[in-house]
């Protein structure tokens, strides 16, 4: 259930014009949802670089995820040819469409009142969004594994989740999410924004990063690069020696294998074993940590598998647990 927490009327304006804007286009209280990560972006200056940093051309159609009540929407319209606009929340697509009009600029604005994580994206030129931060990480990897190819995401989103992005390897942030983008993808970091210029406050501060696909894709099977990365970094401070030799993971890919007849039925444990040793000995990676090698290090231990018939297990759901954002919790 939907947990209600507190008033527009109940904050004391930071960000003034936006906020007396805000009442004068809703005429009534609103009720923010912390389950649906609804913190509204006051601060002019904030939107305003967003819009900036984002070079979006007078012919573009952006793609906003979340757009609330619109602050960065109004600021869109103006800057592009269209916006279209993904938003859950029935009551925040009524205030959103309002406002448009108010502003002659309801032509240019398509809203679809679903869930993004749930709908096929239509074709757009760029993404900006200040996205709620539970759905931070199937978000990106929806955009950046699923998407026709687009120029860049300016994405508002948690600071830790943001440095996590930037991290490089041997970084202790450094893990599965900014391996799997990196892979695909470049991550700039654009600016650092106060929890205070949020309504209500979250708890945590955030950063602003933009993330531009790049042009040429490493040639790795995607599927399996995921998978992969999965199993590397099921304990990224494990040595990968021992997660690759642990007897249940060496079942589990020996029963995929299997399964999928890419081994032979006379391949049993011990051999199968032995093969999985060999790569990480022969390759040096026997005693290597996931969170230290490169991008180009770990496709390299990719090929090595495949190369000796050892594949991994794709076939889960994308949305995966391991893909969700573990770290802070951004309510009460
Ligand atoms: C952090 S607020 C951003 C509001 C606005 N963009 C701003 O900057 O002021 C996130 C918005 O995403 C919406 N939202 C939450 N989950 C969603 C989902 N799965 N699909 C689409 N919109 C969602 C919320 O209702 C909320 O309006």
């Amino acid at each position: 259930m939907l947990s209600a927490t507190k008033r527009v009327t109940a904050f004391l304006p930071r960000n003034l014009q936006q906020l007396r804007q805000l009442h004068e286009d809703i005429e009534e209280s609103i009720y923010f949802y912390k389950s649906r990560g609804q913190h509204i972006l006051t601060n002019p200056r904030v939107l305003d670089t967003i819009v900036q940093k984002s070079a979006i051309n007078p012919s573009d159609t952006v793609l906003e995820i979340g757009p609330g009540t619109g602050n960065l929407t109004l600021k869109l319209l103006e800057a592009s040819r269209e916006v279209v606009a993904i938003e859950i929340d029935q009551r925040m697509v009524n205030i959103l469409e309002n406002r448009a009009l108010k502003r002659g600029l309801r032509n240019k604005l398509t809203v679809i009142s679903k869930d993004a994580l749930r709908t096929e994206f239509p074709p757009f030129d760029l993404v900006v969004a200040n996205i709620p931060y539970g759905i931070s990480s199937p978000l990106i990897i929806k955009l950046i594994y699923e998407t026709t190819p687009f120029r860049s995401a300016t994405l508002l989103l948690q600071k830790e989740f943001a440095r996590r992005l930037l991290a490089n390897p041997g970084d202790s942030e450094f893990n599965r999410l900014a391996v799997n983008i990196k892979l695909l993808a470049d991550v700039e970091f654009v600016m650092d924004v106060s929890k205070r210029d949020f309504l209500p406050s979250p708890k945590v501060d955030s950063s602003v990063v933009i993330i531009r696909p790049k042009v040429n894709v490493p040639a790795v099977n995607l599927h399996q690069w995921r998978a992969f990365t999965r199993t590397c970094f099921n304990n990224k401070n494990k040595t990968l020696g021992a997660t690759f030799k642990n007897k249940r993971k060496v079942l589990e890919l020996l029963e995929f294998n299997n399964v999928s007849g890419l081994v032979g039925e006379q391949d049993d444990v011990c051999l199968f074993k032995e093969k999985i040793v060999e790569v990480l000995r022969e390759g040096g990676f026997d005693d290597k940590r996931p969170s230290k090698l490169s991008i180009e290090e770990l496709m390299h231990l990719l090929s090595l598998f495949n190369e000796v018939g050892v594949y991994f297990d794709h076939r889960e759901d994308v949305r995966n647990e391991n893909d969700r954002f573990e770290v802070d919790d951004i309510d009460d």
